[in-house]
């Protein structure tokens, strides 16, 4: 077993300016620089302080990186689509296409359509790049008619994957999107828009029941594909609600991860699919430091949390925990302690998760406590702060590092270009072996911080985050703008 002492940086050794941000922070000045008209931080219409730590990070230049996911050739003018979407992408600032959106769009407009498996890193805009498709193709003459399927694995992801299409598709006429998740769709009308974003389960209930017309759907969107398709969970949902679908739909599948096996399954799914894949090393974004903090017990877990919690307000913080209790537990305790913080898991009512998400998208709580429910897709620019307060775990008995879940978990912050801090907690050799494997599986150098040097801690979390909080304000996100 791969030593974490071999990934991580000692305290002693850690560089004292925030060492994963360079490749963001530092302009390549060897690249083409951009031109004076792209967005940067200073022409965006942020009303925060500014303050010492600020840096200038322009998006051009990371899209001008070659090295970058973000990078591209062309820009949204040149892919062919329809005007109204452009003056979408216009209007919520998108100037230039990812690499992903760059890459898969051509391929997935060709005509006739060809499947699709997309990979590409977290926060890179799959999301846009699916969209973009649907809205694409569908026509809107029919705007009653459901023509495109688009299907996620939480009722959180499908709403917001609802307001990207809307707000992309703000200037298409007629259009219609409706959410296929628990307690959205009327009874007596059923599915009656041209674009449904929904949960398989849900689904499969309004088809059953007649409620959703599938018979000229045209394109089938898996979002986070791989957890979607996994036999042990979803899979069989899904397969059973892509046996009922028309032969000829176009099937588009993505996310940041793609395990060999389910990947082998993916292209059964999606047969003759265009694919683009990344390797292991190439899938974390360099945007997120990466930290450790080895806690002596894991009682201290939870006092080490609390001392941090002036950190996770500079910006908003995500805290990921193994289950709902120990969620509700931590909420319970830390507000005992006269923390502000919120939790949200799947225990929770739907209208109240909906409640709760939007508090902390729109920063009116600033600190959410979950599980794995929010660990995949959820977009949220201000996060700077992720904490795995559990190491996440997979397999018969959880035994198995789980590093998917992880780097999803970790991908809530550093969302396109800007910069974030992830701490994951270890307190015992178990914790600490499962992300040493986890570091090894991505070639990490997981910073390590030390318990019993907390002006340290905040020292090296500061400077990575206080330089991103005008980042999170550089570009307006589709997701944010409709919060
Ligand atoms: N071309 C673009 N220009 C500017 N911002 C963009 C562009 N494309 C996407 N974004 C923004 O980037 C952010 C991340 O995009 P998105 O949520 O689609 O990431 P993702 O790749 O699906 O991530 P995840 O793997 O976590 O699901 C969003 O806030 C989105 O609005």
């Amino acid at each position: 077993m791969a030593d974490l002492a071999s990934r991580i940086t000692k305290p002693d050794e850690a560089p004292a300016a925030a060492p994963e941000a360079a490749p963001v922070s530092a302009p390549a000045s060897e690249e083409p620089r951009a031109p004076e008209n792209e967005t940067s931080i200073e022409e965006s219409q942020s009303n925060l302080v500014k303050n010492e730590y600020e840096v200038e990070i322009k998006l051009s230049d990371l899209q001008n990186d070659t090295e970058s996911p973000l990078y591209s050739v062309s820009s949204f003018d040149e892919l062919g689509l329809p005007e109204a979407v452009n003056r979408g992408l216009l209007a919520i600032n998108f100037k230039k296409p990812s690499k992903v959106q760059e890459k898969c769009l051509p391929l997935m407009l060709s005509d006739p359509p060809r499947n699709m498996i997309a990979q590409s890193q977290s926060g890179t805009g799959k999301t846009a790049a699916f969209v973009l498709t649907v809205l694409s193709r569908i026509d809107l003459s029919k705007p009653h008619q459901p023509q495109a399927l688009l299907l996620a694995p939480s009722r959180e992801l499908a709403r917001q994957i609802q307001t990207v299409v809307q707000t992309i598709g703000q200037f298409c006429e007629n259009l219609i999107v409706e959410a296929a998740i628990p307690g959205a769709i009327s009874r007596e009308t059923g599915v009656r828009g041209s674009v449904v974003v929904g949960t398989p389960g849900t689904v499969m209930d309004l088809v059953k029941r007649r409620q959703f017309d599938i018979s000229q759907l045209k394109v089938l969107v898996i979002d986070e594909a791989d957890n979607m398709l996994d036999q042990q969970g979803l899979g069989d949902q899904c397969v059973r609600v892509k046996n009922m679908l028309p032969k000829t739909i176009q099937i588009l599948l993505f996310s940041a991860t793609f395990p060999d096996k389910v990947l082998r399954f993916a292209e059964r799914f999606a047969p003759n699919a265009n694919q683009m894949k990344l390797k292991h090393k190439e899938l974390t974004v360099k945007g997120i430091s990466q930290m450790f903090m080895d806690c002596p017990t894991e009682k201290d877990k939870y006092d080490i949390l609390c001392k941090l919690y002036g950190l996770m307000t500079i910006g908003s913080s995500v805290i990921f925990v193994r289950t709902r209790e120990t969620a509700n537990e931590i909420q319970k305790r830390m507000e005992a302690d006269g923390h502000k913080v919120s939790a949200l898991h799947g225990a929770y009512e739907g209208q109240s998760r909906d409640v709760l998400l939007d508090e902390f998208r729109s920063g009116r709580s600033k600190v959410l406590i979950t599980t794995n429910v929010l660990a995949r897709g959820i977009d949220v620019s201000s996060v700077s702060m992720v904490i795995n307060y559990d190491i996440p775990m997979k397999g018969p008995g959880e035994r198995e590092p789980d590093a998917e879940t992880y780097l999803h978990r970790i991908g809530r912050t550093g969302r396109f270009g800007r910069v974030g801090v992830s701490i994951s907690f270890v307190h015992d050799r178990r914790s600490f072996e499962a992300l040493s494997q986890i570091a090894q599986f991505y070639g990490i150098d997981l910073i390590q911080l030390n318990p019993n040097d907390l002006d340290d801690t905040e020292r090296k979390v500061q400077e990575v985050i206080k330089s991103s909080r005008a980042q999170a304000e550089y570009v307006p996100s589709a997701t944010d703008s409709a919060a």
